[in-house]
């Protein structure tokens, strides 16, 4: 086999792979970085400049590149494919497959609006190509120095985030985005109740994007962060700092946007690194608990721009995607639990996911606190108290400080203040857990609620307290009293 026949049957994958509705054209691109180097033994071997590269051709588009090998005569011989990294490789310009190209060959008899459409979709197919060229180079910079801190989370990434009715549109929307930043919509916005997901979108848009495009600049911030960010800045006199930080990125995920409500100096920030942002051709994603037209206390010229690109929303998921969340949940913590009772805590907790999975970390800790196997009776058990109050009344922060003060034994301000002692810090971190887990309050509000704690300090907190319910019955005991207590309370 020559190499241009290996360059020819590539070529042909390439374009395969982006006709296949389960890749699409923007990630079957990235098809085209990669360089064949020949065959032998029945192995195509390529070579890629980046690691990422590899790492997507290896593990999300195997299938789909063998499938589409498979397709073309010329290729039977191969049966596999290695792919090295090798900083040097340099992609052909044009992956043209030329006349080996089945699919784009319109056949002799084909009547003229075939071929035209035939052509119209190589044409289309190459477009796409070029596009994630030029997004790879216009993302590209001479050196790393100028790498931002994304802060974004782990945990929240396509791969563990569960598609159903209720929020299909908005995870496509993300996808697209992350695939094309600043080319499919912009801004993205994304508006839906508290605890279904919108911050899981977006850090999940800014992981994926930064596997296909490693050097995009991606910065998640909460509105109430950027708020304190624009504060200080003008406190510190470092708004020039500030203007960089935030307009300097090629994508920016803004969460819980409402936040900046009657905030006009905050608005004005936002308003003009947003410009700044969209005229630069970069990415924005906004998220908030309600649609444009509903955000009080914004003014109308930024409430139009939201509105420029795509407005999602996400709803409450159906039985079957709650049921698939908390399968997927425990299956990535290794836990057995039979399908029967996550239908039943999935069939009791119906509007928002964060209390869903609480709800299974909870049965799972008093299960290995008390070495049983997770069954009916013990889920009975620990879910009597939350199931018989009634979800529908809202629980105020300013309850459960008082509830958790007056069962320590301390005053509220012991809360608030910053007394480090043993026994208030962790009466502390109990009520900011309770806060995060019983009331849609984000983060930094729960922060500054606190004394004006840093988010950073409730997250600790919350990790913090999950695990000691798990691991101590005194922890168990005292979170699930206080619960009880708290929510008798708003009844
Ligand atoms: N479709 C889903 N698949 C898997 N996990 C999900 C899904 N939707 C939400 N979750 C999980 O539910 C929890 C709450 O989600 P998230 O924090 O993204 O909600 P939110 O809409 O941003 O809420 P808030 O407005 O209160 O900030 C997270 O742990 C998240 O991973």
């Amino acid at each position: 086999m020559t190499e241009d026949d290996v360059q020819r049957i590539w070529a042909t994958v390439t374009h395969a792979v982006m006709a296949d509705p389960e890749v699409g054209p923007a990630v079957g691109a990235q098809l085209a970085l990669a360089v064949p180097r020949g065959v032998g033994g029945g192995t195509l071997y390529l070579a890629v400049q980046h690691d990422f590269t590899l790492k997507l051709l290896e593990n999300r588009l195997r299938q789909s590149i063998m499938h589409a090998m498979s397709g073309v005569p010329e290729a039977q011989e191969i049966e596999n494919f290695i792919v090295l990294v090798d900083p040097d490789a340099q992609p052909a310009i044009d992956p043209d497959p030329g006349d080996v190209r089945p699919e784009r060959q319109a056949p002799a008899h084909a009547a003229p609006s075939h071929a035209a459409a035939v052509q119209a979709d190589a044409t289309h197919r190459d477009t796409v190509i070029d596009s994630v060229r030029s997004m790879h180079e216009s993302f590209a910079r001479p050196s790393s120095h100028d790498q931002v801190d994304s802060r974004l989370n782990e945990k929240y990434r396509f791969d563990s985030f569960v598609i159903g009715q209720s929020n299909r549109f908005a995870h496509a929307a993300a996808v697209a985005v992350a695939e094309a930043p600043a080319r499919a919509y912009n801004p993205l916005f994304i508006y839906g109740d508290s605890g279904l997901g919108k911050t899981h979108l977006l850090h999940a848009i800014g992981h994926y994007a930064r596997e296909l495009f490693p050097e995009v600049r991606v910065r998640y911030v909460s509105s109430e962060d950027f708020t304190n960010d624009f504060i200080n800045s003008i406190a510190n006199n470092q708004g020039a700092a500030f203007h960089s930080r935030y307009r300097s990125v090629d994508l920016l995920l803004v969460d819980d946007i409402q936040f900046l409500e009657g905030k006009a100096e905050t608005q004005e920030a936002f308003f003009h690194t947003f410009n700044t942002l969209h005229d630069h051709n970069k990415q924005v994603v906004i998220t908030s608990d309600v649609q444009p037209k509903q955000l009080k206390g914004f003014e109308e010229r930024m409430l139009s721009r939201f509105e420029w690109g795509l407005l999602t929303d996400i709803q409450v998921p159906d039985l079957e995607t709650r049921i698939a969340i908390l399968r997927k949940k425990a299956q990535r913590e290794n836990l057995e639990i039979d399908d029967s009772i996550l239908e039943f805590i999935a069939a009791k907790f119906t509007s928002n996911i964060r209390e869903l999975e609480g709800t299974l970390i909870r049965v799972t800790a008093f299960a290995s606190l008390n070495q049983q196997r997770i069954d009916m009776p013990l889920v009975q058990t620990v879910l009597k108290d939350l199931i018989s109050l009634d979800e529908d009344n809202e629980v105020q922060p300013s309850d459960i400080i008082g509830k958790t003060a007056e069962y320590f034994d301390l005053s509220v301000d012991d809360l608030y203040g910053p007394s480090r002692a043993q026994q208030m810090a962790t009466a502390r971190q109990i009520a900011m857990y309770l806060c995060r887990e019983l009331t849609p309050l984000s983060l930094p509000k729960i922060g500054q609620l606190f004394g004006g704690r840093d988010h950073t300090t409730v997250m600790y907190a919350h990790k913090k307290i999950s695990q000691l319910i798990a691991e101590r019955r005194s922890i168990y005991n005292q979170v699930t009293e206080l619960t009880t207590r708290i929510k008798q309370g708003s009844r």
